[in-house]
């Protein structure tokens, strides 16, 4: 029989598939003459992933005794930009950004969100989105859907599939955001962001308003954000501006975790054909350029555009599928990345609502 020691170096040689990189001395590894309890740490959720890891794990080992595999996740709050206070009630705000609309920001932040609460973690959704705010409905909220609002003071988030979620369209009706300018946008989003009541949330998805003007600009410079996603097709002129969007991140110091390559290939419904029909790797050589990783690539679906407009995305609708696994796997990826900028937030002051 291996001793704990042989077996604890087994352990943290095993290759990471969210990092790429071996695990390391991340694991506590307890056996006696029946059992062999292993608990592995990780600064991020990856509840998914605990079944094949308990494979790998009697694998490497090949040891006839029982294995137990606990996963903990400690999800710690990592540094804003400028080290501005961070948000009450939220360790780390993500933004979903585009260099320009229509390339599946919205449908990509709602899986993305689901994804990670589905890894373990305690989600949020804000809908930035101002002109076009779609996550009421790709989560299935009723028409009118208002928050609760507690002691004359703070909204409360509705919740859908366990996230919970905010939007301008809980607030406004159709015909308002259309009319208001730069500043009224960026004020009432800071508004809405500091007011509602966010329960305990590991992570804060933003969804951004597409593009990279001014409104874009104040935003990143205002909210408190921990990193951010830049969502991207492959043609040339989607990438070209999603270029603008990691600059943007670039100049107000917002580490850029990665980028998700939408509608990357088609497939074909029929036979389940792969097709680039938009060029291959544009994703990969943006990233390349500005070194920052590609977390991942989206099929163009019909499955996704479906499941989205029926108000349940396909990772909750359809979770065994091929796709709700590529969006597992991005999410896992991106808390990965995050967890290992090793730039924790230390005892910040944080804005929003307080009980007194
Ligand atoms: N991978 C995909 N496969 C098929 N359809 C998709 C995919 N991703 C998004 N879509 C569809 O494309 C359309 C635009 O997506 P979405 O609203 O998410 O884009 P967006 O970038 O947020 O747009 P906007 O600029 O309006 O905010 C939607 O109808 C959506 O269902």
């Amino acid at each position: 029989m291996l001793t704990d020691a042989q077996l604890q170096a087994k352990v943290e040689a095993l290759i990471d598939d969210n990092t790429g990189q071996a695990y390391g001395p991340v694991w506590q590894v307890l056996a006696d003459n029946n059992r062999i309890h292993v608990t592995l740490t990780l600064g991020y959720p990856t509840q998914t992933q605990q079944v094949a890891l308990e494979a790998k794990i009697k694998a490497i080992m090949a040891d006839p005794r029982e294995l137990v595999l606990d996963i903990e996740c400690q999800i710690t709050s990592h540094a804003t930009q400028g080290n501005i206070a961070g948000l009450k009630g939220v360790k780390n705000i993500i933004a979903v950004a585009s260099g320009k609309g229509g390339v599946g920001k919205s449908t990509t932040t709602v899986n993305l969100a689901l994804a990670m609460a589905k890894e373990g973690a305690r989600v949020g959704i804000l809908d930035a989105d101002i002109y076009g705010p779609s996550q009421g409905m790709l989560l299935g909220f009723a028409e009118g859907t208002r928050p609760q609002v507690r002691e004359d003071k703070f909204f409360v988030p509705p919740t859908a599939f366990g996230v919970q979620v905010m939007s301008m369209a809980f607030l406004t009706t159709k015909d308002t955001p259309v009319a208001w300018r730069g500043p009224m946008v960026t004020g009432a989003l800071m508004q809405i962001l500091t007011q509602t009541d966010w329960n305990d949330l590991d992570y804060l998805f933003i969804d951004m308003p597409p593009g990279t003007g001014d409104i874009q600009l104040t935003l990143a410079q205002k909210v408190p954000v921990a990193g951010s996603v830049i969502v991207t097709t492959p043609q040339d002129i989607a990438l070209l501006d999603a270029r603008r969007g990691i600059e943007m991140f670039n100049k107000v110091k917002i580490p850029v975790l990665g980028v998700v390559e939408n509608m990357s290939t088609h497939i074909c419904s029929n036979c389940g054909h792969h097709e680039a029909i938009f060029g291959d790797e544009g994703g990969a050589s943006l990233a390349n350029e500005y070194n920052v990783n590609v977390l991942g690539k989206l099929p163009l679906s019909l499955a996704i555009r479906e499941q989205s407009d029926a108000g349940r995305p396909i990772v909750v609708n359809a979770p065994e599928s091929d796709t709700a696994g590529i969006y597992q796997s991005i999410a896992r990826k991106l808390g990965a990345t995050l967890a290992s900028q090793q730039n924790e937030q230390i005892a910040m002051p944080t804005i929003g609502m307080s009980d007194d």
